[in-house]
């Protein structure tokens, strides 16, 4: 299997600022990788590099290979690469229910507009998926009714349902109450046990659920550390990543930082 992303010298700018500097990561399908810095450090901007929505500043030297591939029709990477963050992927999400807004997923879309074609193949992948996400009980609520819980349930639904291999999270956990966070990393468990790749931006260290066994520490655009959990989730290390005193737990393969 190509490994999911390959970034070679990979410089962004947005606006007028440089915001990533020769980023070099390789991140293998199925893989469990968690990535943490600062606010503006450019986590999301990593994540727009990988679906497309920000370009690398062309050099000879720079490279982006997606599945193996560094050309793409962006409706087709979009379909492949489900994003999941604490937004809705637009308003009309609101009005649709909660099998449609997991076939938007197909199409990249914000609701199932009358345009698209749905197959009958499409339908029995997205209830595989309502099924695997335990959201059965939420096929004909509208998005728009429910809890931010399950809003996110059913939006990571929609990230799966065109290909489940790798699930990206921005701040996923965001707006949730303590027992929406425990069912959202549970969820993520699950997933992650059944072989889905996560890829998870979090300024919750609880968020790193105990699968999650790489960690990438990017700071002022440019990648300080790239290793094993257990070497670079430690007091000293996020201490120095933050600039700010951290302490931190560990119970049950979680960590909570304070
Ligand atoms: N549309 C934009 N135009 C210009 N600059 C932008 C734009 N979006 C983000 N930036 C700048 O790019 C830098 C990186 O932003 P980015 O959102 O990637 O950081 P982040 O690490 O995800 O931050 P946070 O933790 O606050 O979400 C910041 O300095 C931000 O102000």
């Amino acid at each position: 299997m190509p490994p999911f992303l390959e970034l070679t010298h990979v410089n962004v700018a947005r606006g007028d600022n440089m915001v990533l500097h020769d980023i070099n990561l390789s991140v293998n399908t199925g893989e469990h990788i968690a990535i943490l810095g600062p606010n503006g450090c450019g986590k999301s901007t990593l994540i727009k590099t990988i679906t497309c929505e920000c370009y690398p500043i062309v050099q000879p030297e720079t490279r982006v290979s997606i599945f193996g591939r560094e050309r793409w029709d962006l409706t087709e990477l979009k379909k492949r690469l489900g994003v999941v963050s604490a937004e809705l992927p637009g308003k009309p999400t609101l009005h649709t229910t909660g099998r449609d807004a997991v076939l938007t997923g197909f199409f990249s879309s914000s609701t199932l507009w009358p345009n698209l074609t749905v197959t009958a193949a499409m339908r029995e992948r997205a209830d595989e998926v309502l099924e695997q996400i335990d959201a059965i009980n939420l096929i004909d609520k509208p998005v728009g009714e429910m809890s931010a819980g399950q809003q996110r349930r059913i939006m990571i639904g929609r990230a799966l349902v065109g290909s489940s291999q790798m699930l990206l999270l921005d701040e996923p956990s965001n707006a949730l109450d303590i027992s929406a966070q425990r069912e959202l990393r549970n969820l993520l468990r699950k997933l992650a046990q059944q072989g889905t790749g996560i890829l998870l931006i979090t300024h919750h260290i609880a968020d790193i659920i105990p699968e999650i066994d790489r960690l990438l520490l990017l700071r002022e655009g440019r990648i300080i550390g790239d290793g094993p959990k257990e070497e670079l989730l430690t007091a000293p290390r996020l201490s120095d990543l933050f600039r700010t005193e951290v302490q931190l737990t560990q119970r049950d393969g979680f960590h909570h930082a304070w």
